[in-house]
């Protein structure tokens, strides 16, 4: 029985990163010029140490974006990104920065946080920076800290902090809620594109894309495929006899019976009208030839009806291989001529003829 295609959102995806990975590049940037900026300031005020420590860091994101430029390596970019601004804002609360006013940045860190991580992942990390931070605050006695801040400002800036965190992570979740709806939206969009609405079976252009498919794996490996294009026998009749409504039924059950005849791999799609086209993957002729004959014998069989009235359905089809045809255009164009031929021997037939238990026959010369 033949799917749809699976919707491909690897292209997406690759977008998605690929615009992560242009603003990390950005943010590290405009932190690296900062760091280099605050590090002068520092030096100017006569902080020595501090301005080396930040130019070592600003070295450090330097590093991180030559070596992401080097390999391509987002989420080594990424971890590396998010180590280096942790302990530059650890640095920054243990001693104050300049003016005691190091503790600052860390607001920059929820937003980052969010936009380069997950929720959860980021939830943890700010946690646990939090807890870090109050561990600092309340202990500045500790052998790496060296800045002493006001209750008021620890009280203010972990409210605005906390206040902040959250605001952050409701932002980043509707963001995500909203992208994941979109992603949806387009797949069930991309679906209905490619199938025929009354058959659900793949459309015309879902089909065309899948022989363009199928044609590049021959080019490039030599798998070879067959197709089968068919179509119901005096479906006009059927229509004026039994009503519109009957065809559109026939339609349906001959798709239903269609595609619990053809293989897994195969797919059959509905090409126009009462036309459908199989495609069959790694199939020669006789194959090919086999299986429609066997879709041509039950369907002729099969007790269509609709509202208790039998409908006498026959198929006709014309079969034909990548191998003898050469490019997809003459291979539909030689399938048609088939389906023709098929016809104008009477229906209920396939082309090129198949040796059948009672009627041998000899192939044609275009088969
Ligand atoms: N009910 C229904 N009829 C359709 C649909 N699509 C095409 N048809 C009808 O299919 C009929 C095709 O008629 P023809 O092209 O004359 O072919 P035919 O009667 O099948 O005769 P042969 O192909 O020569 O065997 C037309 O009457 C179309 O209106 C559909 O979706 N539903």
């Amino acid at each position: 029985m033949s799917e749809l295609l699976p919707i491909d959102h690897r292209y997406a995806g690759e977008h998605e990163e690929a615009q992560v990975s242009r603003v990390l590049t950005w943010l590290s940037v405009m932190a690296t010029a900062f760091l280099i900026v605050i590090g002068a300031k520092s030096w100017a005020s006569d902080h020595m140490v501090h301005a080396w420590v930040l130019w070592s860091f600003a070295i450090a994101l330097s590093i991180n974006m030559a070596y992401f430029a080097r390999t391509g390596n987002l989420a080594f970019q990424k971890f590396s990104l998010l180590l280096i601004v942790s302990i530059l804002f650890a640095y920054l609360v243990a001693t104050g920065g300049e003016s005691n006013t190091g503790p600052l940045w860390l607001y920059a860190f929820p937003p980052l946080l969010f936009y380069v991580t997950s929720l959860r992942v980021g939830t943890v990390v700010l946690v646990l920076c939090t807890v870090i931070a109050f561990i600092v605050f309340s202990f500045p006695e500790l052998p790496f800290v060296t800045a002493e801040y006001h209750t008021d400002f620890k009280i203010r800036f972990f409210s605005t902090l906390i206040f902040e965190s959250m605001f952050c992570y409701i932002l980043e979740a509707s963001r995500l809620k909203a992208r994941n709806e979109l992603v949806k939206q387009a797949d069930s969009l991309e679906k209905a594109a490619r199938t025929d609405e009354l058959t659900r079976l793949p459309n015309r252009r879902d089909m065309q894309s899948r022989l363009q498919m199928e044609f590049s794996r021959y080019q490039r490996a030599g798998h070879h495929f067959s197709i089968a294009l068919l179509d119901l026998d005096l479906f006009k009749n059927i229509n004026d006899s039994a009503g519109h409504d009957a065809g559109d039924d026939v339609l349906k059950q001959f798709a239903t019976l269609a595609q619990s005849i053809v293989r897994q791999t195969d797919v059959i799609a509905r090409w126009g009208g009462e036309e459908f086209l199989i495609l069959l993957p790694d199939t020669s002729l006789l194959q090919a030839l086999s299986l429609a004959e066997r879709l041509r014998s039950e369907v002729a069989s099969y007790p269509f009806e609709f509202r208790g009235k039998e409908l006498p359905v026959t198929i006709s089809a014309g079969v034909c291989t990548i191998a003898k045809a050469g490019t997809l255009e003459e291979l539909l164009r030689q399938a048609d001529a088939n389906l023709y031929n098929a016809k104008e021997s009477g229906r209920n037939r396939i082309a090129p003829r198949v040796r059948t238990r009672d009627e041998p026959v000899a192939e044609p010369a275009d088969a």
